[in-house]
């Protein structure tokens, strides 16, 4: 165990470049309105969405009764998890009891490892869980039932969808409750995540076209920021003026658009002059079946979660 104490295109002009260093990725959660405590949580499988959801219960304005505990499977994963006076990190690479270690007495415990390792962690846990305990799924394509079924009966469960940019409490997360969690277990579970960004509850049944959106969604946007980013690059840029230009032009783009809360068309029609050169390039885009190419990716996404719905 650790208990954590210490942290662990030549020859174009250059365009002005700014180097900024990269913000804290801890700092920029929004103040609560009121103090935030949570029951004693455990979080098994602490790797990037799990530690993405992990930084809300470390939000200085957040205590959990009886502290966190995290567990990853290699030791030298578990030193990346960000140290804190409250969170014990286990790895089962140390201590092969790590996960039952970690859900003793937890009331929320938040499963975090890969879909196809779940059933063999919940066999894992369930007889060392809490009869109150609340089994919070990030597991992609695992349908309740198959938590409800692995668990006993006393436990309640709620299918969670987050997505990477709770890390720094600008995430959109979709919740779906489970038969056996009480409206007051699944408030609690829609509080947590409200600690790193938006809520949205759905229907177990939309969980997965949820996630190839918002779950998925984060991706989509870096790939757009790579591909942009070639272009630039090909026009003679050099990576790091590409890199500026790309980067800051998107993030500006995303800040007005969350700034202004004008849609996203008219701020579109905004920079797009009549017979100008971005109706050229939208042109393209449009042509070239943008469109269409995101409700086929989506598709592909939501199938992907019904083949992991049955194991494969
Ligand atoms: N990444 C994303 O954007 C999203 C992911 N999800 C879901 O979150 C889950 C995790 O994905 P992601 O964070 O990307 O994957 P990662 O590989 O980053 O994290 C998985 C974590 O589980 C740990 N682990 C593996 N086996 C065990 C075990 N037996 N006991 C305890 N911990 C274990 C791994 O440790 P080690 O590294 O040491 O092997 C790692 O820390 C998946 O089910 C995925 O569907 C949901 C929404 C978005
Ligand atoms: O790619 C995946 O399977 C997970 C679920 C949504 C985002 N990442």
């Amino acid at each position: 165990m650790r208990t954590s104490a210490t942290c662990s295109a030549g020859g174009r002009a250059s365009p002005k470049t700014s180097s900024k260093p990269p913000p804290s990725p801890r700092n920029e959660h929004p103040a609560l309105t009121t103090p935030h405590s949570f029951p004693t949580t455990a979080l098994l499988g602490a790797g990037s969405m799990g530690q993405a959801v992990l930084a809300g219960l470390l939000r200085p304005d957040v205590t959990v009764e009886g502290g966190i505990r995290a567990t990853t499977r290699s030791a030298s994963r578990a030193a990346t998890v960000p140290e804190h006076p409250s969170l014990s990190v286990y790895s089962t690479e140390t201590d092969p009891r790590a996960n039952q270690v970690a859900v003793t007495d937890a009331r929320i415990v938040i499963v975090g490892v890969k879909p196809y390792m779940v059933t063999d962690l919940l066999a894992e846990i369930a007889p060392s869980l809490a009869p109150d305990a609340i089994v919070v799924s990030l597991a992609a394509g695992v349908t309740l039932d198959v938590f409800e079924r692995a668990l006993p009966s006393s436990v309640a469960v709620v299918r969670a969808m987050p997505n990477t940019p709770s890390l720094i409490g600008k995430g959109v997360t979709g919740l779906a409750q489970g038969k056996r969690a009480s409206d007051e277990q699944f408030a609690l579970v829609t509080a947590l995540f409200e600690l790193v960004g938006d809520v949205v509850a759905v229907p177990e049944g939309e969980i997965d076209a949820l996630s190839s959106i918002s779950g998925s969604g984060p991706a989509y946007f870096f790939y757009l920021v790579e591909q942009l980013t070639a272009a630039a690059v090909a026009k003679g840029f050099t990576p790091s003026q590409a890199a500026t230009l790309v980067n800051g032009t998107f993030i500006g783009a995303a800040a007005l658009l969350e700034h202004t809360g004008e849609d996203p068309a008219e701020l579109r029609r905004r920079v797009t002059s009549p017979k100008g050169t971005t109706e050229q390039a939208i042109r393209v885009l449009s042509e070239g079946g943008l469109e269409k190419l995101f409700t086929e990716a989506t598709d592909a996404a939501v199938a992907r979660s019904k083949e992991l719905a049955s194991g494969s």
